[in-house]
C-alpha cells in the first residue's frame, strides 16, 4: 500500500506537541496486512483490492485517550519484504513497542514470527513492549493457523495475543489501545497506582469482546 498517503499528522490536538512521543512500529511479513491495521485504526476503513507492497517505511501520528490522558502514539509501518530488512531494523532501537503481525491464512508468515522475535530481540531495546497479532480473521474460511497455536507461541515468548481484523476492524482499536495503556502506564506511573500488566487486560478485554470472536 501507498505510504505516500499514510504519513501525515493525524488527530492532532493544541496540547499535541507538548506530549511525549511513542513510538510503535508494525511488523511482520510482507502482506499480512499492516498498512491495513493501521489505516482502519486511524480512519476507520478498509481499503479492498489489489495488493501493494509497501516500499520503506512511514509513520503517522494518532493521539489516543486512555483512562483520561492523552497519549501520542507515532505509529511506523515497515515494508514487510526481505529487501528493506536493514532499513526496518534501524527504526527498531528507539521504539517503545512492536505490534508483531501473522496472517492466520498465510503458514509462513506465523513460521517467520520466531525469526522476527530474534531480530526484534537483536535489534529493539530490552524493555520494548511486544504484541502478537493474528490478522485477517475475517477469513476464517482460509484459515490454516488455529487461535490456540498464536496463543501458544504468544505465551511461550510471554507476549500477549489477540486475533485482528483490518477488514472488519475486530480488535483493531483494542491493540493499539491497549499498547497505549501500557506506555501510558509506563510513562506516568503514580507511586500508589496499582501495577498494570498488559498480558491480563487483553486477555479481560478478550474475555469482554469474545461474543464477536470468529473461532
Ligand atoms: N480479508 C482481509 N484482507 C486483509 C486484511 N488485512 C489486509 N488484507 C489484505 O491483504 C493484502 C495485504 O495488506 P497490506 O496491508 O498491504 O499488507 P502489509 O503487511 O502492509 O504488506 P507490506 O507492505 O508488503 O509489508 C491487501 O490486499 C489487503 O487488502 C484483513 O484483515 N482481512
Amino acid at each position: 500500500m501507498d505510504l505516500q498517503r499514510l504519513s501525515y499528522q493525524g488527530g492532532a490536538g493544541p496540547d499535541f506537541n507538548e506530549q511525549v512521543l511513542h513510538k510503535t512500529i508494525l511488523v511482520g511479513d510482507s502482506g499480512v496486512g499492516k498498512t491495513s491495521l493501521l489505516v482502519q485504526f486511524d480512519q476507520g476503513k478498509f481499503i479492498p483490492g489489489s495488493f501493494s507492497a509497501t516500499v520503506g517505511i512511514g509513520f503517522t501520528n494518532k493521539v489516543v485517550t486512555v483512562d483520561g490522558v492523552r497519549v501520542k502514539l507515532q505509529i511506523w509501518d515497515t515494508a514487510g519484504q526481505e529487501r528493506f530488512r536493514s532499513v526496518t531494523h534501524a527504526y527498531y532501537r528507539d521504539a517503545q513497542a512492536l505490534l508483531l503481525l501473522y496472517d492466520i491464512t498465510n503458514k509462513s508468515s506465523f513460521d517467520n514470527i520466531r525469526a522476527w522475535l530474534t531480530e526484534i530481540h537483536e535489534y529493539a531495546q530490552r524493555d520494548v513492549v511486544i504484541m502478537l497479532l493474528g490478522n485477517k480473521a475475517d477469513v476464517n474460511n482460509e484459515r490454516v493457523i488455529r487461535s490456540e497455536d498464536g496463543e501458544t507461541l504468544a505465551r511461550e515468548y510471554g507476549v500477549p495475543f489477540m486475533e485482528t481484523s483490518a477488514k472488519t476492524g475486530m480488535n483493531v482499536e483494542l491493540a493499539f489501545l491497549a499498547i497505549a495503556k501500557e506506555l501510558k502506564y509506563r510513562a506516568r506511573r503514580q507511586a500508589d497506582e496499582p501495577s498494570f500488566q498488559l498480558r491480563d487486560y487483553v486477555e479481560s478485554q478478550k474475555k469482554r469482546s469474545s461474543c464477536c470472536s470468529f473461532m
